[in-house]
Protein backbone atom coordinates (compact mmCIF):
# COMPACT_ATOMS: atom_id res chain seq x y z
CA UNK A 1 0.00 0.00 0.00
CA UNK A 2 1.33 3.52 -0.91
CA UNK A 3 1.42 5.73 1.94
CA UNK A 4 0.52 9.38 2.24
CA UNK A 5 2.93 12.06 2.27
CA UNK A 6 3.76 13.17 5.53
CA UNK A 7 1.76 16.68 5.92
CA UNK A 8 2.77 19.50 8.19
CA UNK A 9 2.06 23.16 8.28
CA UNK A 10 5.18 24.36 8.29
CA UNK A 11 5.98 25.63 4.72
CA UNK A 12 8.86 23.38 3.21
CA UNK A 13 9.97 26.32 0.97
CA UNK A 14 10.05 29.81 0.62
CA UNK A 15 5.92 31.07 -0.13
CA UNK A 16 5.09 34.05 -2.32
CA UNK A 17 4.10 36.81 0.25
CA UNK A 18 0.36 36.94 0.35
CA UNK A 19 -1.36 40.12 -1.21
CA UNK A 20 -4.67 41.92 0.49
CA UNK A 21 -7.27 42.10 -2.26
CA UNK A 22 -7.82 46.05 -3.29
CA UNK A 23 -11.53 45.55 -2.59
CA UNK A 24 -11.26 43.78 0.83
CA UNK A 25 -12.84 45.17 3.22
CA UNK A 26 -11.14 48.03 5.41
CA UNK A 27 -9.40 47.04 8.57
CA UNK A 28 -11.85 47.26 11.28
CA UNK A 29 -14.79 45.96 9.74
CA UNK A 30 -16.75 43.81 11.26
CA UNK A 31 -17.45 40.77 8.73
CA UNK A 32 -20.69 39.41 8.08
CA UNK A 33 -21.20 36.06 8.85
CA UNK A 34 -20.77 34.10 5.75
CA UNK A 35 -23.97 31.28 6.31
CA UNK A 36 -26.94 32.24 9.81
CA UNK A 37 -26.04 28.56 10.33
CA UNK A 38 -22.57 28.22 10.84
CA UNK A 39 -21.55 26.18 14.08
CA UNK A 40 -18.83 28.63 14.77
CA UNK A 41 -20.36 32.35 13.50
CA UNK A 42 -24.00 31.59 12.29
CA UNK A 43 -26.25 33.86 14.35
CA UNK A 44 -29.03 31.13 13.79
CA UNK A 45 -27.53 28.31 15.36
CA UNK A 46 -28.74 27.56 18.89
CA UNK A 47 -25.52 26.66 20.57
CA UNK A 48 -22.41 27.91 18.67
CA UNK A 49 -19.76 30.29 18.73
CA UNK A 50 -21.18 33.38 17.61
CA UNK A 51 -17.68 34.42 16.74
CA UNK A 52 -17.40 37.63 15.54
CA UNK A 53 -14.49 38.56 12.91
CA UNK A 54 -13.32 41.39 11.89
CA UNK A 55 -10.57 42.79 8.98
CA UNK A 56 -7.05 43.45 10.38
CA UNK A 57 -3.71 45.08 9.14
CA UNK A 58 -2.48 43.46 5.69
CA UNK A 59 -4.04 40.30 5.74
CA UNK A 60 -4.76 39.35 8.92
CA UNK A 61 -8.09 39.08 11.11
CA UNK A 62 -9.23 39.35 14.70
CA UNK A 63 -12.24 37.28 16.05
CA UNK A 64 -14.18 36.87 19.79
CA UNK A 65 -16.62 34.81 21.09
CA UNK A 66 -16.98 34.02 24.71
CA UNK A 67 -17.20 30.29 26.11
CA UNK A 68 -20.97 29.13 27.21
CA UNK A 69 -21.85 26.36 29.18
CA UNK A 70 -22.61 24.78 25.13
CA UNK A 71 -19.01 24.22 24.88
CA UNK A 72 -17.74 22.54 27.72
CA UNK A 73 -15.33 19.13 27.54
CA UNK A 74 -15.16 18.86 31.39
CA UNK A 75 -16.73 20.89 33.80
CA UNK A 76 -16.57 24.65 32.91
CA UNK A 77 -13.92 24.45 30.93
CA UNK A 78 -13.91 24.62 26.89
CA UNK A 79 -13.77 21.95 25.19
CA UNK A 80 -10.77 21.87 22.93
CA UNK A 81 -12.41 20.58 19.49
CA UNK A 82 -14.44 24.03 20.05
CA UNK A 83 -11.44 25.73 20.74
CA UNK A 84 -10.19 24.34 17.05
CA UNK A 85 -13.59 25.79 15.53
CA UNK A 86 -12.84 28.70 16.92
CA UNK A 87 -9.25 28.82 15.24
CA UNK A 88 -10.52 27.66 11.97
CA UNK A 89 -13.26 30.08 11.30
CA UNK A 90 -10.89 32.87 12.16
CA UNK A 91 -8.00 31.45 9.67
CA UNK A 92 -11.26 30.45 7.39
CA UNK A 93 -11.80 34.82 7.92
CA UNK A 94 -8.71 35.30 5.91
CA UNK A 95 -10.15 34.63 2.90
CA UNK A 96 -12.20 37.79 2.90
CA UNK A 97 -8.99 39.68 2.55
CA UNK A 98 -7.90 37.25 -0.30
CA UNK A 99 -10.76 36.97 -1.84
CA UNK A 100 -10.14 33.68 -3.07
CA UNK A 101 -12.52 30.72 -1.50
CA UNK A 102 -10.42 28.71 0.51
CA UNK A 103 -11.16 24.85 2.60
CA UNK A 104 -8.94 24.28 5.44
CA UNK A 105 -6.82 21.33 4.52
CA UNK A 106 -4.81 20.95 7.97
CA UNK A 107 -5.07 22.45 11.20
CA UNK A 108 -2.23 22.11 13.89
CA UNK A 109 -3.30 23.19 17.14
CA UNK A 110 -1.15 23.83 20.76
CA UNK A 111 -3.40 23.71 23.59
CA UNK A 112 -1.52 25.97 26.25
CA UNK A 113 -3.52 26.85 28.85
CA UNK A 114 -7.52 25.35 29.58
CA UNK A 115 -10.49 28.07 28.83
CA UNK A 116 -13.09 28.18 31.47
CA UNK A 117 -16.83 29.22 30.70
CA UNK A 118 -17.41 32.75 30.26
CA UNK A 119 -13.90 33.28 29.09
CA UNK A 120 -14.31 35.76 26.16
CA UNK A 121 -11.44 34.31 23.79
CA UNK A 122 -9.32 36.86 21.38
CA UNK A 123 -7.72 35.00 18.56
CA UNK A 124 -5.74 36.96 15.68
CA UNK A 125 -4.82 34.73 12.43
CA UNK A 126 -2.38 36.00 9.78
CA UNK A 127 -1.75 34.60 6.14
CA UNK A 128 1.93 33.84 5.61
CA UNK A 129 1.63 33.11 2.19
CA UNK A 130 1.00 30.66 -0.78
CA UNK A 131 2.83 27.82 -2.17
CA UNK A 132 0.80 27.57 -5.62
CA UNK A 133 -3.31 26.56 -4.31
CA UNK A 134 -2.07 26.34 -0.44
CA UNK A 135 -2.30 28.86 1.73
CA UNK A 136 -0.05 28.73 5.09
CA UNK A 137 -1.36 30.88 8.03
CA UNK A 138 -1.33 31.12 12.19
CA UNK A 139 -3.39 31.87 14.47
CA UNK A 140 -3.31 32.85 18.19
CA UNK A 141 -6.14 32.50 20.91
CA UNK A 142 -5.84 34.82 23.77
CA UNK A 143 -7.85 34.96 27.57
CA UNK A 144 -8.36 38.51 26.91
CA UNK A 145 -7.51 41.27 24.20
CA UNK A 146 -3.90 41.79 25.55
CA UNK A 147 -4.10 38.68 28.07
CA UNK A 148 -2.50 34.81 28.03
CA UNK A 149 -2.11 33.07 24.96
CA UNK A 150 -4.19 30.17 25.28
CA UNK A 151 -3.97 28.90 22.01
CA UNK A 152 -1.94 28.58 19.24
CA UNK A 153 -2.55 27.20 15.63
CA UNK A 154 -0.53 26.91 12.44
CA UNK A 155 -2.48 26.02 9.41
CA UNK A 156 -2.72 24.93 5.42
CA UNK A 157 -5.73 26.01 3.55
CA UNK A 158 -6.11 24.76 -0.23
CA UNK A 159 -7.88 27.00 -2.10
CA UNK A 160 -10.88 25.39 -4.51
CA UNK A 161 -13.03 26.86 -7.16
CA UNK A 162 -16.26 28.41 -6.04
CA UNK A 163 -18.16 24.73 -7.25
CA UNK A 164 -16.83 23.13 -4.45
CA UNK A 165 -19.64 24.61 -2.19
CA UNK A 166 -22.34 23.80 -4.61
CA UNK A 167 -20.50 20.28 -5.44
CA UNK A 168 -20.35 19.06 -2.03
CA UNK A 169 -22.80 21.19 0.11
CA UNK A 170 -26.56 21.62 0.29
CA UNK A 171 -28.60 24.82 -0.66
CA UNK A 172 -25.66 27.04 -2.29
CA UNK A 173 -25.97 28.31 -5.50
CA UNK A 174 -23.10 29.16 -7.82
CA UNK A 175 -24.50 32.85 -7.50
CA UNK A 176 -24.48 32.71 -4.01
CA UNK A 177 -20.60 31.56 -3.79
CA UNK A 178 -19.80 34.29 -5.92
CA UNK A 179 -21.65 36.70 -3.66
CA UNK A 180 -19.52 35.69 -1.02
CA UNK A 181 -16.52 36.41 -3.25
CA UNK A 182 -17.83 39.80 -4.13
CA UNK A 183 -19.05 41.32 -0.99
CA UNK A 184 -19.30 42.90 1.91
C1 LIG B 1 -20.21 30.52 0.06
C2 LIG B 1 -18.88 30.10 0.43
C3 LIG B 1 -18.83 29.69 1.83
C4 LIG B 1 -17.48 29.86 2.40
C5 LIG B 1 -17.41 29.06 3.60
C6 LIG B 1 -16.21 29.39 4.42
C7 LIG B 1 -16.25 28.45 5.59
C8 LIG B 1 -15.11 28.72 6.50
C9 LIG B 1 -15.04 27.62 7.49
C10 LIG B 1 -13.66 27.45 7.95
C11 LIG B 1 -12.92 26.58 7.02
C12 LIG B 1 -13.39 25.13 7.06
O1 LIG B 1 -13.68 24.57 8.08
S1 LIG B 1 -13.46 24.32 5.56
C13 LIG B 1 -14.16 22.71 5.97
C14 LIG B 1 -13.16 21.70 6.39
N1 LIG B 1 -12.30 21.26 5.26
C15 LIG B 1 -12.74 20.51 4.28
O2 LIG B 1 -13.89 20.11 4.23
C16 LIG B 1 -11.74 20.15 3.22
C17 LIG B 1 -11.87 18.68 2.80
N2 LIG B 1 -10.80 18.35 1.85
C18 LIG B 1 -10.96 18.59 0.53
O3 LIG B 1 -12.03 19.01 0.08
C19 LIG B 1 -9.77 18.31 -0.36
O4 LIG B 1 -8.90 17.38 0.26
C20 LIG B 1 -8.96 19.60 -0.70
C21 LIG B 1 -9.87 20.63 -1.42
C22 LIG B 1 -8.37 20.26 0.58
C23 LIG B 1 -7.80 19.24 -1.61
O5 LIG B 1 -8.29 18.45 -2.66
P1 LIG B 1 -7.97 18.76 -4.20
O6 LIG B 1 -8.70 20.00 -4.62
O7 LIG B 1 -8.22 17.48 -4.97
O8 LIG B 1 -6.47 19.15 -4.25
P2 LIG B 1 -5.13 18.31 -3.96
O9 LIG B 1 -4.49 18.12 -5.29
O10 LIG B 1 -5.38 17.11 -3.11
O11 LIG B 1 -4.33 19.38 -3.09
C24 LIG B 1 -4.00 20.64 -3.62
C25 LIG B 1 -2.70 21.06 -2.98
O12 LIG B 1 -2.95 21.22 -1.54
C26 LIG B 1 -2.12 20.32 -0.81
N3 LIG B 1 -2.88 19.77 0.30
C27 LIG B 1 -4.09 19.18 0.26
N4 LIG B 1 -4.47 18.77 1.49
C28 LIG B 1 -3.45 19.14 2.33
C29 LIG B 1 -3.22 18.98 3.73
N5 LIG B 1 -4.10 18.35 4.50
N6 LIG B 1 -2.09 19.47 4.24
C30 LIG B 1 -1.17 20.09 3.47
N7 LIG B 1 -1.33 20.26 2.13
C31 LIG B 1 -2.45 19.78 1.57
C32 LIG B 1 -1.74 19.22 -1.79
O13 LIG B 1 -0.52 18.62 -1.41
C33 LIG B 1 -1.60 20.00 -3.09
O14 LIG B 1 -0.37 20.67 -3.09
P3 LIG B 1 0.47 20.82 -4.45
O15 LIG B 1 0.69 19.43 -4.97
O16 LIG B 1 -0.42 21.64 -5.37
O17 LIG B 1 1.72 21.53 -4.05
Amino acid sequence: MIEPPTRSATPQRELEPPERHPEAPAPGTVLPSHYENCVACGPSHPTGLRLVSTAGPEVSISGEFTVTADHQGAPGLAHGGVLALALDETLGGLSWLLRRPMVTGRLETDYIRPVPVGTTLFLTARCLGFAGRRMYAKAVGRLGPEGSVALRASAVFVVVPPEHFVEHGTDMTTEQVHDYEVNP
